[in-house]
């Protein structure tokens, strides 16, 4: 496939005239005659002086470092040359407080200067670790081919990463692999597709449109936008009749209710989905992804109950939960606000799910997510049926649609283990305090909107005004109350009025 040269990537993603670079001038001073050779003309053929160029540039108006490799410079492979350069760029980007944009493409360490250059992923590594603990977004392209120890370090380190089209993607070079093993590697694995298919890459998009998604997602990760919507008008406090159990599961599982996918296409922008845990897995029942959130920038994750016309939508299993946890880590590294939506009939329940680590999956979500630095909200917004609603359950603030629920498992289980049937489902979440409305009387749930013909307009209102409100707190206080609010649950000081049973 062709190849675009670094500054031809550099230059499909930057403003036309915003490219300035940062590169100092190296000398070749190494003493190997061969090496001098190939370096000698590896700088005629491609007109660099290394293998990559580093420098700032204009993204649809917003300053982006960027960090390039040209593969036609002894196949964009790093020395120590390079890897200094690199280091320097990110250093800088950090203390320029820029966001990162990296697009590598390279058959990894520079054989010809061994070991010395191969411990250069570890600064490398180093200095974006650096970068995204001072709050600063680190992005991924990988081009073709992006292969060894840069996809080892600086190429899988990304808060969003996306591959070329077609792109060799893989740690062990198919040359190498050939060589050793008297065999060709498997074809179809190392490939940019396969890759976002595991949940190893979050998109596969052309340059072309590199600059526009590189936009969207800086967007919602340097935290444009927020004018805290405090002017906009807030749906009334629910009145009326309380709906029993009954009534609201049913409404709950109706065909047609609006899950996630209708929530953001009804109050978000920006949004930039996210695929999978990166580390080879993705679960369809969870969705990952950046937005801006009634003009709030948030991490969103959320049950996805998908186009699946059962009521029990797709399950959600334990890579769908490490997923979730990607999200969370994001939310903390970035302190961008994390919305959950719970909307589950349950998590998965098969032998997969339970070799997989389900429970321990939910525990660690748990554990994470009522300790995260991040302001959180969570959305109950349809049914929360069990550990897969509660690992997305515990937020600084907590919303309900009117018709949500929350039960410790799907309330046929339930009456299962009361009664061994199912058929007394409804009177046992009648008893179980499983409504709206008794959520909020125990201090489980803040608000509950009504869901009217507004319904979807309403609740964007509703988290636009949480979330802004939530990012004007002092985030020790934040923290602190939220882990008073669970610390009370249960307790007479977490409920207000207590409802009859349904
Ligand atoms: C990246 C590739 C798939 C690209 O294949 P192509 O057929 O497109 O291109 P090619 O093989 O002709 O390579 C183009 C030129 O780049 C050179 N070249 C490629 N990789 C190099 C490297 N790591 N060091 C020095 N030179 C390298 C090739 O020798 C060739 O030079 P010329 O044109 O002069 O012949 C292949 O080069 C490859 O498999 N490279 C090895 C990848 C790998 O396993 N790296 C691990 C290194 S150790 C490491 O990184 C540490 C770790 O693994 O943790």
């Amino acid at each position: 496939m062709k190849r675009a040269s670094a500054l031809e990537l550099v230059r499909a993603v930057v403003d036309p005239g915003s490219w300035r670079s940062w590169d100092e001038p190296v000398a070749v001073t190494t003493p190997d005659a061969a090496y001098r050779d190939d370096l000698l003309a590896a700088r005629e053929r491609t007109g660099l002086d290394e293998s990559v160029v580093t420098g700032e540039g204009l993204v649809r108006g917003r300053r982006v470092a960027v960090v390039a490799c040209e593969f036609r410079f002894l196949g964009g492979s790093i020395g120590v040359a390079a890897g200094e350069r690199l280091v320097r760029a990110v250093e800088r980007a950090t203390e320029e407080r820029l966001p990162l944009l990296a697009a590598p493409a390279s058959g990894g360490t520079r054989m010809q200067e061994g070991t010395i250059a191969f411990l250069q992923m570890v600064k490398v590594a180093a200095a974006i670790t650096d970068h995204k603990a001072a709050g600063l977004p680190y992005l991924v392209y990988l081009r073709h081919p992006t292969t060894g120890g840069v996809l080892a370090s600086w190429g899988s380190l990304g808060h969003v990463t996306a591959a070329e089209p077609g792109a060799l993607i893989g740690f062990l070079g198919p040359r190498v692999h050939e060589a050793l093993y008297g065999e060709e590697f498997p074809s179809g694995v190392q490939v940019a597709e396969n890759l976002l298919a595991h949940g190893l890459v979050d998109a596969v998009l052309p340059p072309g449109m590199l600059s526009e998604r590189v936009a969207t997602a800086l967007a919602v990760l340097c935290k444009d936008g927020a004018a805290p919507s405090s002017g906009d008008r807030l749906p009334a406090s629910p009145s009326g009749p309380v709906p029993s159990a009954e009534e609201s599961i049913r409404a709950s599982r109706r065909p047609g209710r609006p899950g996630v996918r209708e929530l953001l296409a009804a109050c978000a922008t920006d949004i930039t989905p996210l695929s999978g845990t990166g580390a080879g897995e993705r679960d369809p029942g969870l969705l990952l992804a950046l937005a801006h959130v009634a003009g709030t920038p948030c991490v969103v994750l959320a049950h996805d109950r998908g186009s699946s016309p059962s009521a029990h939508g797709q399950a959600l299993g334990p890579a769908g939960l490490r997923a979730a946890r990607r999200g969370m880590r994001i939310a903390a590294e970035l302190d961008l606000p994390l919305l959950t939506v719970v909307d589950t009939a349950g998590a998965a329940l098969s032998r997969e799910a339970e070799e997989g680590g389900l429970a321990g999956e939910i525990a660690r979500c748990l554990a994470d997510l009522v300790n995260l630095p991040a302001p959180t909200l969570c959305l109950l917004l349809g049914q929360g049926a069990g550990g897969a609603a509660l690992a997305l359950l515990p937020a600084d603030r907590v919303v309900a649609a009117r018709h949500a629920w929350l039960s410790p498992l799907p309330p046929e289980g339930a009456s299962a283990i009361l009664h061994r049937t199912t058929d007394r489902a409804y009177e046992v979440a009648g008893r179980q305090g499983v409504r709206s409305a008794d959520l909020l009387a125990n201090g489980i749930v803040d608000r509950i909107v009504e869901e009217g013909p507004d319904f979807l307009a309403n609740l964007g209102r509703v988290l636009g005004a949480e979330l802004a409100a939530l990012r004007s707190r002092d985030r020790d206080e934040r923290r602190a109350s939220r882990r008073a609010r669970y610390r009370r649950l249960g307790t007479s000081a977490a409920s207000s009025t207590a409802f009859p049973p349904s």
